[in-house]
């Protein structure tokens, strides 16, 4: 049982809309399970919380974490905002605007036709609300949605256009939800930072969590400047703040605060457990130097098992490459054809692979995740047999047994795209990796993105140099060194950095593969020789 610190304590007592800003491993989701179970007691079993993480994994992680507290999450919605945008507003309030169609096909924008793309493509202006007055604006979608298709990423303007206009939706959101958690609140978009904020003005309870530092999204318009504002502005949002590391060894927490506070004050002590290793070579040499250290790291750190050992990279090429070069068992995470997808229909199929592959995943939570509300015992029996069913077929039966368990869930489509992600599943052994359960012999290797919210014992920090972290621009005519986008690759740096508990290394190599695709001289990184850090970690 952990015990609480005070500042820990304190976020957990208040009652009502807050901005909760948290170094890494200060507790951030120990403090807001807390808080959760807290809401849930006076909660009746149709009312509960909305808890957005930012991806599938972090949400899957919370509701487990959440589980293990929390006997009953009654109504509760975990998931992502696109997911409650959809599942919540669009598909059970769309039709109050709109002629409501037999089946709903989710596509994304660049599937519509290029001519309709052109005449949308104001929808997804960064900043665009529809206002009154505009509400011909939507005239196109409403045209879709009664031929049966809705656009992706327009769920999120269409959420807050529904949100304000039907007075429907808002008796529904009020009367079933008390309170809404949003984690990495650095990385929201400003339509899920509007819809955050009128959310809190129905009297939900409103809880921002996150951590300027750990953006790392900004490419896809995601950006930290909604989470400053609650932050410090003038408004009901009472800030707030976690500061101790819990989770990194205090070396690691001196060498990443320095990084992003060059000024910082460090913790005292003489131990450091941060390394910076050159190998001469590429990642060959630097696979056989990482499979010969291995096993003296392990004893060193009481390391039990090599699953607690991560190598992450700044590319998914890095994560294949390194792999295939390493001799040690190991799980690369690299992007399927169906991860990619990101729509409802994909995420169902991709829970019904991690069921097929791995016995930690549950019959009860695909009925739980997808069944429609008010689904008869009779129904979930047959749903439950079907399902039972994608972990027992053989293979050359696996689509078939798919298909059987959507068209019970209804409102999901298995095509040809999904057919093919499930046939490169069946087919690509690195592909259905993604879907086993870990096996506690082989060190995990992903990008850094994907790591966000893990934490492993110890980390080898790979693709540190000049041109890829952090990565350059090169204007006409200008011969200068110019960083291209240098705070988010520093964040990046930062998050792979914390996810270490026991001891890092920053691995650079005297070469690397060029744009060309051939091995060329390589230069460390820049952030090597960022002030503060002198005397903060030692060489191997
Ligand atoms: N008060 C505490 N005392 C001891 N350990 C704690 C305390 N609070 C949290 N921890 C531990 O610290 C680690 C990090 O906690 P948690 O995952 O909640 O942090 P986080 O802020 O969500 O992390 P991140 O954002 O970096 O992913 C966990 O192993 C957790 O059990």
């Amino acid at each position: 049982m952990i015990q609480f610190t005070e500042e820990q304590q304190n976020a957990i007592d208040f009652p009502s809309n807050m901005v909760l800003t948290a170094c890494p491993g200060s507790g951030k989701t120990t403090v807001v399970i807390e808080k959760i179970a807290i809401d849930l007691r006076g909660m009746k079993n149709f009312q509960g919380v909305i808890a957005i993480s930012h991806t599938n994994k972090a949400s899957d992680e919370l509701l487990k974490r959440s589980k293990k507290f929390i006997v009953d999450v009654k109504s509760s919605f975990f998931g992502t905002i696109d997911k409650f945008f959809l599942r919540e507003i669009v598909l059970n309030f769309m039709s109050h605007f709109a002629c409501r169609p037999k089946s709903l096909k989710i596509i994304k924008f660049n599937e519509l036709l290029p001519e309709q793309q052109t005449r949308m493509l104001f929808l997804l202006s960064d900043g665009y609300v529809i206002l009154k007055e505009d509400v011909n604006a939507l005239n196109e979608v409403y045209t879709l949605y009664s031929h049966g298709v809705f656009v992706l990423e327009l769920a999120p303007l269409v959420s807050l256009f529904i949100l304000t206009y039907s007075p429907a939706c808002q008796r529904y959101i009020k009367a079933k939800y008390k309170s809404i958690y949003i984690d990495e609140y650095q990385d929201s978009g400003f339509i899920q930072h509007e819809i955050f904020k009128l959310l809190s003005m129905f009297g939900i309870k409103a809880v921002a969590v996150g951590d300027a530092d750990q953006s790392i999204h900004e490419y896809a318009k995601k950006n930290s400047k909604y989470l400053i504002e609650l932050k410090n502005g003038d408004n009901e949002f009472e800030p707030f703040e976690l500061t101790i590391n819990h989770r990194c060894h205090y070396s690691i927490v001196n060498y990443a605060s320095r990084l992003i506070r060059p000024e910082c004050t460090l913790i005292a002590g003489d131990d450091i457990q941060v390394y910076r290793a050159c190998i001469p070579g590429y990642f060959e040499e630097i696979a056989s130097w990482i499979d010969s250290g291995l096993e003296s790291i392990k004893n060193s750190f009481k390391i039990k098992h090599n699953n607690q050992i991560a190598i992450l990279t700044v590319s998914n090429k890095s994560v294949s490459y390194i792999s295939s070069c390493l001799k040690v068992q190991n799980r690369a995470y690299v992007d399927d054809k169906l991860s990619k997808l990101g729509t409802d229909s994909s995420r169902v199929i991709i829970d019904l692979l991690h069921y097929r592959y791995n016995n930690n995943h549950t019959a009860q939570d695909i009925i739980d995740n997808y069944s429609e509300a008010g689904i008869t015992k009779q129904q979930i029996k047959v749903l439950r047999r079907e399902i039972n069913l994608v972990r027992k077929i053989d293979d050359n039966s696996l689509i078939a047994s798919i298909r059987g368990v959507l068209t019970l869930l209804g409102d999901y489509n298995l095509e040809s795209i999904h057919v093919d992600g499930i046939n490169e599943v069946l087919q690509v052994d690195a592909v259905r990796n993604n879907y086993l359960p870990i096996n506690q012999n082989e060190v995990q290797i992903m990008n850094i993105h994907k790591s966000k919210g893990l934490e492993f014992d110890c980390v080898y920090h790979l693709d540190l140099y000049d041109h890829i972290l952090p990565k350059r621009e090169y204007p006409v005519g200008s011969r200068d060194v110019i960083y291209k986008n240098e705070k988010q690759c520093l964040n990046l740096h930062y998050v792979a950095l914390t996810r270490a508990k026991k001891f890092v290394v920053l691995v650079t190599s005297t070469e690397r593969i060029g744009s060309k695709g051939y091995r060329i001289p390589a230069l460390p990184s820049q952030f090597f020789n960022r002030a503060g850090l002198e005397n903060l970690f030692k060489k191997l």
